[in-house]
């Protein structure tokens, strides 16, 4: 275990109310590359109408890449924010109101497993590109949008959830559960004929910096980062930390344990020896060497953050706090 000694022990007065963020070094968490795949989307930025921006809906306010406004904000714009089955929408038309203060004044909210809100992108497409100049592309029937957004946001199931929907046919974009699995930016892929529309996907791209320690531990969770640059019993602990906070205790049934504790050391302890997951290590004694049996932390960290991702713990609004932020802000108005 590499954790902080404050993230080892639960508060005494209740659930900790703030992550021990010190120590951390986000840089080293996101890879720098990622400059490439930007400069190739901008230069296929001349064949496109309208830009489909994929982001977690349960990241909503948070871990956009700022560098997509900046770099490919000449064209129309539709926000798509994906994974809505993971996600708590109570407060879905504050999520709205807040991304239409940042000028974001399109956005559907859509689940690429299930097809749900699919039907909405395309009547959308066409009116946003129906009510702005396209360039020189005006003579042109055809459609072409670019598909962005920082990596395994579900760029590519959103694709084939097109073509699901108005082709009646599968797969054309490869989709992982891992960040990373479009390589470059592809040929045009056919989503529908009526209006006759092309997308190109593709690969994730993360901003070259995140703005802070805590955005980096959300994108962490979602997924869009690979886990072991952040440590998964960091990422465990911030998770146990954030279902706390937000008396999400699915965690407590799902895993037989007596009661909610803030104390991921014993959660995880708890979670090994109920799936299973020890470990033998050799330890040096007086009398030689014994094989002692431990818990594999790393293993119970993994299946923690697998069993947060498939939903089986419950719907999540990571950007709580901002949205709680603005709430305060507009009661001091
Ligand atoms: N629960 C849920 N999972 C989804 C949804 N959309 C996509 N996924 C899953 O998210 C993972 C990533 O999906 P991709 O479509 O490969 O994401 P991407 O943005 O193309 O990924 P990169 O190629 O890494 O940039 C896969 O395991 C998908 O099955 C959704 O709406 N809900």
């Amino acid at each position: 275990m590499r954790l902080f000694p404050r993230a080892l022990s639960a508060s005494v007065a209740g659930w900790r109310q703030s992550f021990p963020l010190h120590g951390h070094n986000v840089a080293r968490w996101f890879p720098g590359h990622m400059a490439k795949g930007l400069k190739k989307m901008k230069s296929s930025l001349k064949l496109v109408d309208c830009i489909i921006e994929v982001h977690d809906c349960r990241i909503p306010l948070s871990g956009r890449n700022p560098l997509f406004q900046e770099t490919l904000g000449v064209r129309p714009h539709l926000l798509v924010l994906n994974k809505m089955d993971l996600a708590d929408l109570t407060e879905q038309q504050k999520i709205i109101q807040h991304l239409e203060g940042e000028g974001l004044k399109n956005t559907i909210f859509t689940n690429c497993v299930k097809d749900e809100n699919i039907k909405q992108i395309i009547p959308k497409i066409t009116e946003i590109v129906g009510s702005s100049y396209r360039y020189h592309r005006a003579e042109n029937v055809e459609y072409c949008i670019m598909v962005i957004g920082i990596p395994n946001v579900g760029k590519s199931s959103l694709i084939n959830s097109l073509r699901r929907q108005h082709l009646k046919i599968g797969k054309a974009a490869r989709v992982g559960g891992e960040p990373g699995i479009t390589r470059a930016v592809t040929s045009r892929i056919q989503v529908s004929e009526r209006p006759l529309m092309f997308l190109l996907d593709t690969p994730g791209v993360l901003a070259p910096r995140i703005g802070s320690v805590e955005t980096g531990l959300k994108l962490a969770l979602c997924g869009t980062v690979l886990d072991h640059l952040v440590g998964e019993e960091t990422m465990a602990d911030y998770l146990l930390y954030t279902l706390n906070q937000h008396q999400m205790f699915k965690y407590v049934q799902h895993y037989g344990l007596h009661d909610a504790s803030d104390d991921i050391e014993f959660v995880l302890k708890s979670i090994a020896v109920r799936l299973g997951k020890t470990q033998k290590v050799k330890v040096l004694t007086g009398t030689g060497d014994v094989n002692v049996v431990q818990p594999n932390y790393s293993a119970a960290a993994r299946d923690f953050l697998r069993t947060f991702r498939s939903g089986l713990l419950g719907p999540v609004m990571l950007d709580r706090d901002i949205l709680q932020g603005c709430l305060s802000a507009n009661m001091d108005l």
